[in-house]
């Protein structure tokens, strides 16, 4: 006897499991199955398939003939930070760009402000609310970086909070140390980035990856390869916020380096693009970021699918650059903006949202977690279609029902 049957799926995506990212036309492909159950046995999935009368559970959940997927994935987030900037949102409108805000103290440096000056009870409970609401919205996996503290103290701060939400929510978090995030005021930035090249040993333990912010006016290349280096010699695997707003070759170098993911990527170039087939790094494209900045280049998703890389999808969620922590709606910002097909978002935001963070989540497989959400929507294509409304009408984490969308009262 197993514990639960879910039946009556009109419709069950099912992404496959690879060892390596899907790359190029394989992120087309998507299997989908009509008329689909799925069995779970202690949290696990004994069957994802066709209905069939081989099986008996405690529970059945009725799907009503809505669609079930894996739970998505969000690689790429700031999730753990203190107050927020919507006053930035006025400068923006007067044309004060991202690096001029940053450049006069604003921007991240204005986040560090309220974080360092959060207890790490008061960054727990914000923080609850965004992984709250990522949750509610179908996602149970999430990466979560630091970068709000540029000293030791703030750093692990962030780190150890990132922790407790792992332990205390049903999700898997995945936690980046992102010390070189910004230079603090007043700061050389040599000086900083030695800093925190010396934190790598006491939060190797404590994180999953080591991330740089690369970009003009915060770290060169050279400073990036330097700290990526010396993160890779003590094992711990290495992330990018590569080629955001100017192209450096931050792609270029996170192939070098063999870093699991890419980030950003808008002003990557053609090399960049290019050396994605030959790698196992994953381009995660943050459309939601380009979209809240107001500017009107996006990622080329499509050079880099036909250049047969790997690519992902993540919410950015952070207080200045993108203020969601809505994944479904960067499904729709790259059907509309980076013009990828519904089968290449779904892939975007489950196995390969995966790969792009080392998780082993993202499809439903016999002897995976039993992580999935069931949609209100007709098909697959309809949720990137319909868009800034939740889909999610119901979340089931390890086997147990952990989100339903409540009705009216
Ligand atoms: N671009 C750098 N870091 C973040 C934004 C952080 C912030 O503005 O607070 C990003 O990925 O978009
Ligand atoms: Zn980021």
């Amino acid at each position: 006897m197993n514990d639960t049957i879910i039946r009556n799926i009109k419709s069950l995506i099912l992404p496959k499991k690879t060892d390596r990212p899907l790359r190029g036309r394989e992120m087309d492909e998507l299997n989908i199955i009509g008329d689909a159950m799925v069995v779970i046995d202690g949290g696990k999935v004994v069957y994802a398939g066709a209905e069939t009368d081989g099986y008996e559970a405690e529970e059945t959940i009725d799907a009503a003939g809505m669609i079930v997927s894996p739970a998505l994935v969000d690689p790429h987030t700031h999730v753990v930070h203190g107050g927020s900037r919507e006053h930035e949102m006025a400068l923006k409108r007067q044309g004060v760009d991202y690096l001029t805000i940053l450049e006069k103290g604003g921007g991240i440096l204005n986040t560090v402000e309220q974080t360092r000056k959060a207890t790490h009870e008061a960054l727990f409970d914000k923080a609850s609310k965004n992984i709250t609401r990522m949750i509610q919205h179908g996602v149970l996996t999430v990466e979560s970086k630091s970068g709000y503290g540029l000293d030791r103290e703030n750093e692990l701060k962030q780190l150890n909070v990132s922790r407790e939400i792992a332990e205390k929510f049903p999700i898997e978090m995945k936690h980046t140390f992102l010390g070189p995030h910004a230079i603090p005021k007043g700061a050389d930035s040599e000086t900083f980035l030695n800093e925190m090249i010396g934190l790598l040993d006491e939060v190797k333990d404590i994180s999953d990856f080591a991330d740089i912010f690369c970009e003009t006016g915060v770290f060169t290349i050279d400073q990036s390869r330097r700290y990526m280096e010396a993160a890779n010699e003590k094992g711990l695997r290495v992330k990018i916020h590569a080629d955001e707003i100017d192209p450096l070759g931050g792609l270029e170098l996170a192939i070098e380096q063999d870093a699991i993911s890419a980030d950003h990527l808008v002003a990557a170039s053609e090399t960049g693009k290019s050396m994605l087939k030959d790698s196992d790094t994953v381009a995660v494209l943050l459309p939601g970021t380009t979209f809240y900045l107001g500017k009107d280049k996006f990622a080329d998703a499509r050079g880099m699918l036909d250049n047969d890389g790997a690519v992902s999808l993540a919410t950015d969620y952070n207080p200045g650059s993108c203020v969601t922590d809505n994944l479904q709606m960067i499904m729709a910002i790259a059907g509309l903006k980076l013009k990828m097909t519904p089968n290449e978002i779904w892939n975007a935001v489950t196995v390969n949202a995966a790969h792009a963070i080392g998780a082993d989540r993202g499809t439903l497989q016999e002897g995976d977690a039993a992580n999935l959400v069931i949609w209100d929507a007709p098909n697959h294509e309809y949720i990137p279609y319909h868009y800034g409304v939740n889909h999610a009408h119901t979340v089931v984490a390890d086997g147990r029902v952990v989100y339903e969308r409540p009705g009216l009262l």
